[in-house]
């Protein structure tokens, strides 16, 4: 079982426009409304695929409602913990060329109490899984410093943690000695202080992150597909896609295809490039199913070319 952690999490709201055009009315070609938040996704997307998932989330308010019966519905095991703030409501803008604008809230306060009482139900929920993985935001209230202790002790109770968030969450993550984290391209850029331009500075920002405490470091590079540094060397790879639809969740479901096949390896690799690669070709934040992956699309190499620009 894999046990995801969603301190932030979400109501998504993805609307199709023709153009987006700033002080216009415009009219919506089309709608979508998902459970979200970062570890909401990746619990859906391994329920997708058959893979066993918990997923814990802080829920408070009309919206708090509404996504616990949208992962009702979707069959997301969840743990709820209430909580007296509403749960923040997140827009999706796409425009039909891929281009995405997403407008997030801050998000309800998590008080003290809360924070400790969704620590507990993560601590509790951590001895059946085989990852606990905190995904997202930090929402306002906990000060970096309960979480630094809530990733210290799932670490120093030997449980593997990966961390896929921003900023000093991220840098907690590292220093706690997570298993794994996800960062993407401005993530890696905002944790090393250098905006990568190559492959080659991307593994060596991925270097650092793993002498400062991190197992194994998955960057995830948009277009560019994702390059995966861990004890056993490098992975570079990418999985191409026609028509991009909503990028929204696409890291989400790399992660989780990563997770789902081991974490490790060429393997781990493709699968995640299949799984994100599937998950830009649906709309919203839809998680791709099998009948979504094609893993004859995706290319990984070891030790790839350092000099190799990226694009996206
Ligand atoms: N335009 C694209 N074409 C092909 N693959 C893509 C594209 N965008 C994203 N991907 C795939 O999805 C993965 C995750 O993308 P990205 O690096 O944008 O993650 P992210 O910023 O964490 O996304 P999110 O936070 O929305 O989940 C990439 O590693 C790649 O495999
Ligand atoms: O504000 P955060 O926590 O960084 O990101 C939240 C979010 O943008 O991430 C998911 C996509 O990865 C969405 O479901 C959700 O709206």
């Amino acid at each position: 079982m894999i046990l995801t952690v969603t301190l932030n999490p979400s109501v998504d709201r993805a609307l199709e426009v023709d153009v987006l055009v700033r002080g216009e009315v415009l009219r919506a070609a089309d709608s979508h409304i998902d459970p979200g938040g970062k570890g909401v996704n990746v619990s859906r997307a391994l329920l997708a695929n058959g893979v066993r998932s918990t997923a814990v989330v802080p829920t408070g308010g009309a919206e708090g409602e509404q996504l616990v019966d949208l992962l009702n519905a979707e069959g997301v095991d969840l743990l709820s913990v209430p909580i007296a703030g509403r749960t923040r409501s997140n827009i999706t803008v796409a425009e039909p060329d891929g281009t995405v604008t997403k407008i997030n809230e801050a998000g309800p306060v998590l008080s003290d109490a809360e924070f400790a009482q969704v620590s507990k139900a993560v601590l509790d929920a951590a001895a059946q899984a085989d990852w606990v993985v905190i995904c997202g935001s930090l929402p306002p209230g906990p000060g970096i410093d309960a979480f630094t202790d809530l990733c210290s002790r799932l670490v120093g109770a030997g449980y593997r943690l990966a961390v896929d968030s921003s900023g000093p969450a991220l840098l907690a993550g590292v220093a706690a000695g997570a298993a794994l984290v996800k960062p993407n391209r401005e993530e890696l850029a905002e944790a090393v202080g250098a905006e990568p331009a190559t492959l080659g500075d991307v593994i060596e920002a991925c270097r650092r992150l793993r002498a400062a405490g991190a197992g194994a470091v998955l960057a995830s590079l948009g277009a560019d597909g994702a390059v995966l540094v861990d004890a056993d060397g490098v992975l570079a790879g990418a999985s191409p896609v026609s028509v991009p639809r909503s990028t929204v969740g696409a890291g989400d479901a790399m992660l989780a295809g990563f997770l789902a096949a081991g974490a490790r390896g060429a393997e781990a690799l493709t699968e995640g490039l299949a799984w994100g690669a599937a998950a830009v070709s649906l709309p919203g934040s839809r998680m791709p199913t099998p009948a979504d992956l094609d893993r004859t699309q995706v290319r990984v190499t070891p030790d790839p070319d350092p000099s190799r620009p990226l694009h996206s």
